[in-house]
């Protein structure tokens, strides 16, 4: 199995794929077209910031599994094109939250001391020491937009400056943000209101993007001076400029810009109030080690089935590696495939029903396991875990779940009732033991047998003869019957057989078959 490179990684990534028998081709500043030309004979893709991973490059990626970000940022990566085609997105958070933590205080002290324009100043001949009075952090407000990992590394360090921190992040809680030393506001407003220094930490999104423009500016102190070691593009570059042209923003101290490399001649780079850097945030001998360390052994773990660490578009997976919950998702899949072949009508949609705790826990992984058997069956492309919920919402499935106490004395049951524009059809199953699955359940019918191999399902009148006419004629085609299990309301009423052979059933059989008097809807089943 082959990995691609395709940004400067640390050595140690490719020495532990190489150690776990992947081959690896490490092709950093490759070209786009170039990327898209060879893609399809990777498995893996690896990046930072400096490949943007596009829907292009990612529908020619026929056997791609992952692509894997070593860093935080997945902004580089079209994540929905990836989840269509049912390709992990991972990166590895946490390796390089103190470099990038480190390198927003030095941005942070820089601006504040005036030091890369006093640095160019001294060496150029001068000596100028009033043109660069600065300003303390003591005693001074500082507003961190995004409390995750690096915005709360940022406000500890902050608050060993004695710097006064308030922050905002929609999904932290007041009593988490204080264990960082952070006053929680509860509007974005107040941090523009209040702070001498604004510093983001969120990811860039569509909700992130220029979240800082004009009129966030201009809500803002006067003499604000602003930090982003995040991603360019959340604060409006040109609204920047203006503001600090027009001295209402004191300065800027930038590590990422809205395109990278940015423009040779980018007037906000080349203002005097502005101190910048070449996105340095990770760059450090131990960040790269961490990350380059994680993403291998995140990619090696997903490859070998053990473990999915990481992934941003697919964190169910993780329970697909479940050893306990693994037999009711190969049995959901078998459901799916099982009602695909004998439903009648276009699908219109499907509810899971579980009973049992660890199943209702797991809910969505089950469906997206049904809808991976179903869809596999009535579509050309690949479904897998990952896009089988996408690919079920474009075709205008409706898809839901429901708990039940119905358990039919089983402890762990998935029932899934599949809708169509002529029938609804409900299917059940359990599993015996540890790993022996089994149907339960067609509709009103209660039956006992394994979903696999060749299956003739049918539906007859209960009346004596019905099964030694099929059997006859499948003896006469030297055809084995391997298992048989029949489901029935009562003597002379309407039943449902399932028979499990040992051989295909030609059509001329299957013809036969369905033309014995009492016998209707003869549908053969590959499980
Ligand atoms: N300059 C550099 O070299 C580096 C830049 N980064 C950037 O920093 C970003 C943050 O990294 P981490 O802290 O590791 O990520 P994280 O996922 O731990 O934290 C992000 C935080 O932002 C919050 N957030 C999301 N949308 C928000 C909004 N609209 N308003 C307020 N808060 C919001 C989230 O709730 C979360 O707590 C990354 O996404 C990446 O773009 C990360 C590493 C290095
Ligand atoms: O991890 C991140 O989000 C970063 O921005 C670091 O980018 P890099 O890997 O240094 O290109």
């Amino acid at each position: 199995m082959k990995i691609l490179i395709t940004d400067p990684i640390e050595e140690s990534c490719v020495n532990i794929l190489k150690s776990e028998g992947f081959t690896v081709d490490l092709k950093p500043g490759i070209t786009k077209d170039e990327i898209k030309r060879i893609i399809n004979d990777y498995v893996a893709l690896i990046v930072r910031s400096g490949t943007r991973v596009t829907a292009d490059i990612i529908n020619e990626a026929k056997n791609l599994k992952i692509i894997g970000r070593a860093g935080a940022g997945v902004d580089n990566i079209d994540v929905d094109a990836a989840t269509r085609r049912g390709i992990i997105v991972m990166n590895t958070p946490g390796g390089n939250t103190i470099s990038t933590a480190e390198h927003t205080m030095s941005l942070i002290l820089a601006l504040a001391r005036n030091i890369p324009q006093a640095c160019e100043d001294l060496k150029s001949g001068n000596w100028n020491r009033k043109k660069f009075i600065g300003v303390e952090l003591y005693g001074k407000t500082i507003g961190i937009i995004g409390l995750g990992r690096i915005g709360r590394e940022v406000a500890i360090r902050c608050k060993a400056f004695g710097m006064n921190v308030i922050g905002y992040d929609p999904v932290v809680s007041s009593e988490v943000a204080r264990k960082f030393g952070v006053e929680l506001v509860a509007e974005l407003d107040e941090i523009y209101r209040r702070s001498d220094f604004i510093t983001v930490h969120v990811p860039l999104n569509e909700e992130t993007r220029g979240m800082i423009g004009k009129n966030e500016l201009l809500k803002c102190k006067r003499g604000v001076r602003i930090i982003n070691c995040a991603r360019g593009g959340i604060i409006d570059e040109m609204a920047l400029l203006e503001a600090i042209e027009s001295g209402h923003v004191a300065g800027a101290a930038l590590d990422v810009f809205s395109e990278e490399p940015p423009p040779k001649d980018h007037p906000l780079i080349k203002h005097p109030k502005v101190i910048v850097t070449p996105h340095l945030g990770a760059a450090t001998e131990e960040a790269q080690e961490k990350v380059a360390v994680q993403i291998a052994q995140q990619i090696v773990d997903a490859l070998k089935e053990r473990a999915i660490v990481g992934a941003v578009n697919a964190e169910i997976l993780q329970l697909a590696m479940n050893e306990v919950i693994k037999p009711y998702l190969l049995l959901a899949e078998k459901i799916g495939l099982f009602q695909a072949q004998i439903l009648k009508g276009k699908v219109k949609s499907v509810t899971g029903i579980f009973v049992g705790e660890m199943l209702k826990n797991s809910s969505q992984i089950l469906i997206s396991a049904f809808l991976k058997g179903m869809l596999n069956y009535l579509m050309s492309e690949p479904v897998n875990y990952i896009n089988a919920p996408v690919i079920a919402r474009e075709i205008g499935l409706s898809v839901s779940e429901k708990v039940s106490d119905d358990s039919g004395n089983y402890t762990h049951l998935l029932r899934f009732e599949v809708k169509t524009d002529k029938e609804t059809k409900t299917v059940s199953g359990t599993v015996f033991g540890n790993n022996d699955i089994r149907i339960v359940g067609v509709d009103e019918f209660h039956f006992e047998f394994k979903p696999e191999g060749i299956l003739i399902v049918y539906s007859n009148i209960d009346k004596p003869g019905m099964l030694a006419s099929v059997s006859s004629i499948l003896a006469r085609s030297e055809i084995n019957i391997a298992g048989l299990s029949l489901g029935r309301y009562g003597v002379g009423q309407k039943a449902l057989t399932v028979m499990s052979v040992d051989n295909e059933i030609p059509q001329n059989v299957l013809r036969e078959i369905s033309s014995i008097d009492g016998i209707f809807d003869v549908k053969i089943v590959k499980l």
